[in-house]
């Protein structure tokens, strides 16, 4: 059984397109990326997964289960975290969590100050004097305090200090070992490379493509920068050279050409320098942007 499978899920507010025919799914285990620009449609898909709004067409489910017929069973297997957090600013942050264990039938006041140790909130305070980032913090103690099987995270750094990003991503490695499937919704790319297994790039409420981080960054496309003396021209034509960029006397390549065609091409130049590497997911990432 995968931890979430989408089948053509579509959603439409009145005319205008939130998602459209989005299929992929995630395996139980699995750290899954998500990303896409702005308006892309990741919250859309997130939001409509935890049944807050309802599909236009198509289906998706999650341990199995319907998203919208079966939602309260899902809600118990889930914990989520919004992109951003809206409490009730009067209370205190235990007095939140409290509560909210409580409503998932889960007493758990010592995981909840180990946790708020762990990244540092200070649990005495009113939601209402918590910093943006320190209320992200109650958000994600919220979403991890019941050991949920699937997390769902909807940009989930925004707000942390790196020291804090850093504890984040070693409590969900924890909560990963421990069996749960991470859905890591972001545009950060590099946290994305660092944290995910696959990732699926969503674009203009499609999805564009779908792949292992690693098959994405290393098996098409290489990053080849060269130093080059004034003579040399300031571009290269060769099919398969997907960017150019020329910065003094570099000149930096994307490439997902063949390596010879390219090693014959530079052979009849005058090269001072070269360095082939493996591009970031970001640089690959923006190609398909463009
Ligand atoms: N409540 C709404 N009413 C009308 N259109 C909406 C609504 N919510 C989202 N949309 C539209 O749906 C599309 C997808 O938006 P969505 O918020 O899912 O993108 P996103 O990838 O999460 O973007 P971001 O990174 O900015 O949060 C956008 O074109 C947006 O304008």
């Amino acid at each position: 059984m995968k931890a979430v499978e989408i089948k053509q899920l579509t959603k439409f507010y009145k005319k205008s397109r939130g998602i459209e025919d989005v299929s992929f799914s995630i395996d139980q285990g699995e750290i899954f990326g998500f990303i896409g620009p702005n308006g892309a449609g990741k919250s859309t898909t997130i939001r409509t997964l935890l049944n807050f709004i309802f599909p236009t067409s198509g289906s998706a489910a999650i341990f199995g289960k319907d998203i919208v017929s079966e939602t309260k069973e899902i809600k118990k297997m889930v914990g989520y975290l919004p992109s951003e957090v809206h409490y009730y600013d009067d209370m205190r942050a235990l007095d939140l969590l409290t509560y909210s264990a409580k409503f998932q039938q889960y007493a758990h006041t010592q995981r909840i100050q180990e946790l708020a140790e762990r990244l540092q909130l200070d649990l005495h305070k009113k939601i209402e004097d918590l910093s943006f980032g320190n209320r992200k913090k109650v958000g994600i103690i919220q979403a991890l305090l019941h050991e949920p099987k699937l997390l769902i995270l909807d940009e989930p750094t925004s707000g942390l200090d790196p020291l804090m990003q850093h504890t984040f991503f070693e409590l969900l490695r924890e909560a990963n070992q421990n069996g749960a499937t991470i859905f890591f919704s972001s545009h950060i790319l590099s946290e994305v490379q660092k944290m995910c297994d696959r990732v699926a790039i969503i674009k203009e409420g499609k999805i564009v493509q779908i792949d292992h981080v690693e098959a994405l960054t290393k098996n098409n496309f290489k990053k080849v920068k060269l130093v080059l003396p004034d003579h040399e021209a300031d571009n290269l034509s060769l099919e398969g050279i997907i960017q150019q960029q020329k910065q003094g006397d570099q000149l930096t390549l994307l490439y997902n050409g063949h390596m010879k065609d390219l090693m014959i091409r530079l052979a009849e130049m005058d090269v001072k320098d070269i360095l082939i590497e493996e591009p970031s997911l970001e640089e690959v990432f923006m190609h398909y942007y463009e």
